[in-house]
């Protein structure tokens, strides 16, 4: 089992699975319109995720959904830092940067965030260094183009379990080459993020192989369209299959799982880990 991810001055301990929840700081977040963009109502919604059992709070200033066009550094900086240092100073959480900006990730762990979360794994300039020098963990996530070209149909000449580790392979080297140790390292295969549904399905089935990096696997499927696509249901009404496929996330060696729906998702969690720990070979 993984040992404790050290997360600034957090332990994140992932010999079971932990739930991360969402925080959108972004005018357009898909699913949740923006309600949360005044700073008490962050606060207050991160309260909520954290007392229904949220082990993470990612936090994101720049929406990368399809289409998203990015933001200027200081508009993201301005949108996430207030956030940030709020609920470290008033909530003690352990908080996610879920950004690609060299600038947010090295003021926000100078605020106290404990894990970064690049959906680009690193690839922005200044980004490999910034992480590495902030000493802190960092999830590297599979995505093939930019939220405004990843969707525009997307093809892979491999199966997609294949092109997703090739990925972590050339990433986990680069980022071991700037010093940034392996064991910092938390991997997600990016569901929704360049992919088809069928894509996104296949990976989600064949999971199972990129436990081989020997690294905690991460995954954000919540209120996706790959949900959506196959039950026909709109962004409200997603939960139920939100819960199945995190329940299979779990089931495939996924430790953590990044919801808008806190709760429900930590019994899913919960149910599916005791289920697992009994009689499941060691
Ligand atoms: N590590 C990690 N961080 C994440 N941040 C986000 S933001 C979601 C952007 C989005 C929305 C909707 C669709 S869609 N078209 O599939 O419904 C795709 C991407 N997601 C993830 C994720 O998974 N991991």
């Amino acid at each position: 089992a993984p040992h404790p991810l050290r997360c600034g001055r957090h332990q994140l301990d992932l010999s079971y699975p932990r739930v991360m929840g969402i925080l959108n700081v972004t005018p357009d977040s898909f699913s949740d319109g923006g309600r949360h963009n005044a700073l008490d109502d962050a606060l207050r919604h991160a309260e909520r995720m954290l007392a229904e059992g949220a082990a993470v709070i990612d936090i994101g200033g720049e929406s990368t959904r399809p289409g998203a066009t990015p933001v200027s550094p200081q508009e993201e900086l301005d949108r996430v830092l207030p956030v940030v240092e709020r609920l470290v100073r008033e909530l003690d959480a352990l908080v996610s940067l879920d950004t690609s900006q060299p600038q947010v990730m090295r003021e926000a762990a100078s605020l106290g965030a404990g894990m970064i979360n690049d959906v680009r794994g690193l690839r922005w300039p200044g980004a490999l260094e910034a992480a590495a020098v902030s000493g802190l963990p960092v999830c590297l996530m599979h995505m093939v183009g930019e939220p405004t070209d990843m969707q525009l149909s997307p093809h892979y000449d491999m199966p997609i379990e294949d092109a997703v580790a090739a990925f972590f392979e050339t990433r986990i080297a680069e980022c071991e080459a700037a010093g940034l140790r392996r064991d910092r390292l938390v991997l997600d295969p990016g569901f929704g993020f360049g992919k088809r549904v069928e894509h996104n399905l296949r990976l989600l089935n064949r999971m199972q192989q990129l436990t081989d990096f020997g690294l905690p696997l991460l995954v954000g499927m919540s209120r996706k369209s790959m949900i959506g696509k196959v039950l026909a249901r709109p962004v409200e009404e997603r939960l139920p299959g939100g819960l199945a496929l995190a329940t299979m996330a779990v089931e495939r060696g996924a430790r953590i799982v990044r919801v808008h729906d806190v709760g429900p998702t930590v019994d899913a969690v919960n149910m599916t880990w005791a289920v697992l720990q009994e009689g499941t070979d060691a």
